[in-house]
């Protein structure tokens, strides 16, 4: 995820819509059939570009006839921003993001042309770190094994249904301590658990014991929450050693991506019971799960809708206008990411 620590300072919009001929032209690059909310907005303050537009024309050909001279880009939910179609677009100096991961972004091309980009995840954060506080209570509880357990008309005749286990206590680690690491450290600070982290560096304002190696935080800890960016140094940073040095009641809950951890290896703990649970808003090959998982009451499964909320996505368009306005007035941006 990224690692923006400030939290959005929403510009006001004090501006008055302008003739088209005027505005400042934005590039949207965004997957098919997926339109925008605020398309409206957008549309008042800046002229798209969006390949989408003109279905008989192939993007990169919309791109090159028509967006040599936009400055910046609207890059909607994950579509990849690869280093060709950055070729194509010479004046580029801005990509704003609408996700809080941005590794379908090209960030070393980004970064070689001096492109600032900016993120969504201070728009995000207090949503995902509930999310991933439920997937927790949810393991350890076993709300959703329960849920089937009434609905398969189970109580109160035919058993038992399974023992759950305390939150309060716990030793968690947290594998990326960026917006949404520190949202879930405060939300579980007040339950009463015990925090670690794992991160790049260490923080310097951050009270929490810091372990520089992840096998050492597993071995510390009794869950471990991924939430960390996805880059070549985090890919399957929860492997096999991780997993066994977590041991046999651990629970790993990963709403950051499916490959920060090697999922066949976890679906075989899990299958083996050399883990104790499992919470995943997200996998290697979305949409597939891993059919294994769907039999186990201790992994509760979600399909990557961590950050979606009413509230998260009207942030999100709060922010995509200001880093557009902030851009186009020279002023600081508002969620950087990586800046040139
Ligand atoms: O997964 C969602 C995001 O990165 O915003």
């Amino acid at each position: 995820m990224a690692t923006k620590e400030e939290q959005p300072q929403v510009l006001e919009n004090k501006e008055e819509p302008k003739e088209d001929g005027e505005l400042p032209l934005v590039v949207v690059l965004r997957p098919k059939n997926f339109n925008l909310p605020l398309e409206d907005r957008l549309q008042s303050h800046f002229h798209l570009l969006d390949p989408n537009d003109s279905p008989d024309e192939s993007t990169e050909s919309f791109l090159s006839h028509h967006a040599h001279s936009a400055r910046a880009l609207l890059c909607v939910g994950l579509t990849p921003l690869t280093a060709d179609t950055l070729g194509l677009l010479p004046s580029l100096e801005l990509v704003v993001g609408s996700s809080a991961g941005v590794e379908h972004i090209d960030l070393h091309e980004c970064r070689r042309r001096g492109i600032r980009v900016t993120g969504a995840s201070a728009a995000f954060s207090e949503d995902a770190a509930d999310y991933a506080v439920a997937l927790l209570i949810d393991v350890l509880r076993r709300i959703s094994a329960v849920d089937r357990f009434v609905r398969g008309r189970l109580w109160p005749v035919k058993g038992e249904h399974p023992l759950g286990f305390k939150l309060g206590g716990k030793r968690v680690g947290i594998v990326g301590l960026g917006n949404i690491g520190s949202q879930i450290a405060k939300r579980l600070v007040a339950f009463g658990c015990s925090i670690a982290y794992n991160s790049r560096k260490k923080k310097p304002s951050v009270p929490f014991p810091y372990y520089a190696n992840v096998w050492d935080l597993a071995a510390n800890s009794d869950v471990l929450i991924v939430c960390c960016a996805l880059t070549e140094d985090t890919h399957h940073i929860i492997n096999r050693d991780v997993m066994t040095a977590l041991g046999k009641e651990g629970v790993i809950i990963n709403i950051g991506r499916g490959p920060l951890v090697d999922e066949k290896e976890l679906v075989q703990f899990l299958v083996r019971g050399e883990i104790g649970g499992a919470g995943l808003d997200v996998f290697e090959n979305e949409p597939d799960v891993p059919k294994e998982l769907f039999k186990l009451d201790n992994v509760v499964l979600s399909p990557h809708c961590a950050v979606v909320t009413l509230e998260s996505f009207e942030a999100l368009q709060d922010l995509v206008m200001a880093n557009l306005k902030a851009f186009f007035s020279n002023k600081p941006l508002v969620s950087l990411v990586q800046s040139e």
